[in-house]
């Protein structure tokens, strides 16, 4: 499994770069990362989180954990103008989970493993996660999303745990 990036590192600020080619390459990294979400318990793992700067993510909404899907340079579009509240937590914020306010239905476009271009609407966590691993690839964390209060305390706990662990 790959090593996730936590949150002060500023290489999660990184924007990435859209991917060029869709190839075996490409294909081993998607298998890596996925491998890389399951074993930790996420429902969605963005490239940039594994220090890979390309606009790839992958997640897993299914109960069964058995419905992995992958979206390369996605693009997304709110559906209308409603928004929905989630406590939203992070792998590369672990332990911690805030509320966060987004559009409940959005369109994305993205190709596929092979390449291809595909359209969805999505709605519940799909929409919820597609928009936390997109804001990732973008150098955004749902950390952004709070206070600067809650998100220095937040800092401040995680940079204390990581000294007791280094
Ligand atoms: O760090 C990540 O990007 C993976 C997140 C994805 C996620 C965050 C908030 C809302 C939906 C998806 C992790 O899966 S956070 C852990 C988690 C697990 C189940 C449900 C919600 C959050
Ligand atoms: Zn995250």
């Amino acid at each position: 499994v790959m090593h996730i990036l936590e949150f002060p590192d500023p290489r999660l600020r990184t924007v990435a770069k859209p991917v060029a080619k869709v190839d075996d390459e490409l294909r081993k990294l998607i298998d890596d990362m996925l491998e890389t979400m399951y074993a930790a318990q996420g429902i969605g793992l963005a490239a940039t989180q594994v220090n890979v700067h390309q606009r790839l993510l992958v997640l897993d909404v299914s109960e069964e954990r058995d419905q992995p899907m992958v979206f390369i340079n996605p693009e997304i579009v709110p559906l209308g103008d409603d928004t929905k509240t989630y406590d939203e937590g992070c792998l590369s914020v672990p332990g911690f989970y805030e509320t966060v306010e987004r559009p409940d239905r959005v369109r994305v476009k993205a190709l596929d493993r092979d390449g291809n271009p595909f359209e969805m609407d999505c709605e519940g966590l799909l929409a919820v996660c597609l928009q936390h691993e997109i804001d990732h690839l973008d150098g955004k964390l749902f950390v952004d999303h709070i206070s600067r209060l809650k998100r220095d305390r937040i800092k401040k706990k995680i940079e204390k745990l990581q000294k007791q662990q280094a």
